[in-house]
């Protein structure tokens, strides 16, 4: 792939890359992959933002487009070198039948690796999640684990069953012959809570605190780790994995690694107030103010509303009995597995991930500063 004579020559395609961490992964390899002369954008809604690309050196292509099309999948994937595939629904809050998050996630895979298979693409890389090891249904924390780390992987919950399946596929697809007759090379890549400019469910906190008077109140104990990850780091850990999967084939292909950086051990409520206390909100109580069993049941209602209401209307509150769980259930990675496979160093420094985010969330209408 990378010989002389096709240097400068590389496609690669990102499915999914209007997202939230597509579009960092997209705005990562203009910055960082000098081999690429066309980079492909491959999305169910392509984002006004594509067309300031488009005047760069290298070609970027938008293609709108459904990943559950096999078809659409496969000609977007036609004479490309390396696919990173990040499309997903990402729905932990109901808005999603399990049917359709299945769908997507699951058969949408499946369709990027046939289309990888019968184009004679070699190198997929796959987002993956956390949520494939856990938190499980039992509420086991999982302290600072890593790739190796026995835990019970038990899922109920649509989202975290179809990306462990996925991954599955993925895995299982390394060293399947592509047309040509080389090896497919593939790996997966897990992010813990992922943060940073563009996050939505960042965004919808900052409002609920500006709607409470620049105040939100604790509901998870502090001593409960969630993980973070800056989305600038995973990005490129995107880029670095896309970029040695080819001349580390044999150590690299097959291997799952978690996505981690800097960012400091917290509780969640504690690591978002890192960028929301100094636009101006405030985390009220050094406990949570509501006892455990009460948003337990609080959880149950929501989940019993959004089920009575799905006829008329769509009822999907971020409390449910499923990211309650998570939100009140240890779950943090040490590691550096892609320390050692493909040289990863974190990108972006914890101050610099805190700052760059702490601008965005101040950028947003309606500062409360
Ligand atoms: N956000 C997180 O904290 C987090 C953590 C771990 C893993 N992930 C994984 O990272 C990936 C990206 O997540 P995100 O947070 O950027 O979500 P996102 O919703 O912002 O981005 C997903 C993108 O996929 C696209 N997409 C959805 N369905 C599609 C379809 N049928 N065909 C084509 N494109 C489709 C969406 O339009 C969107 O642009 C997902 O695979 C997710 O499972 C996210
Ligand atoms: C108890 C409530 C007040 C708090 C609700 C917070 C809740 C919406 C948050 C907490 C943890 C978040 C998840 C976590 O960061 C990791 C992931 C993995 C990723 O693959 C998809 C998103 C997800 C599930 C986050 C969703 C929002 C959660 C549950």
């Amino acid at each position: 792939m990378a010989d002389s004579a096709q240097a400068q020559k590389l496609v690669y395609l990102v499915t999914g890359g209007c997202g939230f961490l597509g579009e960092h992964v997209v705005r990562m390899l203009l910055q960082q992959e000098p081999r690429l002369c066309e980079l492909r954008i491959f999305d169910l809604h392509l984002d006004p933002w594509l067309e300031e690309l488009k005047t760069g050196p290298v070609q970027v292509t938008a293609i709108q487009g459904d990943v559950t099309q096999a078809h659409e999948v496969a000609a977007a994937v036609a004479g490309a070198h390396v696919v990173i595939h990040t499309a997903g629904l990402v729905d932990v809050f109901g808005r999603a039948s399990p049917e359709t998050i299945h769908e997507v996630n699951v058969q949408g895979t499946q369709n990027v690796i046939e289309a990888c298979v019968q184009s004679g693409t070699r190198f997929l890389v796959y987002t993956s999640s956390m949520e494939v090891v856990g938190p499980n249904v039992k509420g086991q924390p999982f302290y600072r684990g890593n790739e190796n780390t026995p835990y019970e992987a038990a899922h109920r919950h649509p989202y975290p069953c179809s990306k462990a399946l996925a991954e599955r596929l993925v895995l299982e697809a390394n060293g399947r012959k592509v047309r040509g007759g080389l090896p497919l090379v593939t790996c997966a890549l897990r992010p813990t809570g992922i943060y940073g400019e563009g996050h939505q469910i960042m965004r919808d906190f900052y409002h609920q605190g500006l709607r409470l008077g620049g105040r939100l109140f604790r509901a998870i104990p502090a001593s409960v780790e969630h993980g973070r990850v800056y989305v600038g780091n995973v990005a490129w850990m995107h880029v670095l994995v896309a970029r040695e999967l080819e001349h580390r084939a044999a150590l690299m292909g097959g291997q799952v690694y978690f996505c981690y950086d800097n960012s400091p051990y917290k509780s969640y409520e504690d690591f978002n107030m890192e960028f929301l206390g100094p636009c101006g909100l405030r985390l009220v109580g050094a406990r949570p103010l509501l006892p455990y069993w009460l948003l337990v049941l609080l959880a149950a209602l929501n989940a019993l509303l959004q089920w009575l209401l799905r006829p008329l209307l769509l009822y999907a509150p971020l409390l449910n009995p499923y990211t309650l769980a998570v939100a009140n259930t240890t779950f943090t990675v040490s590691t550096d597995k892609a320390q050692r496979h493909f040289g990863y160093e974190p990108l972006f420094s914890w101050e610099e991930s805190r700052t760059r985010t702490i601008r965005w969330v101040q950028a947003m209408e309606g500062s409360a500063q």
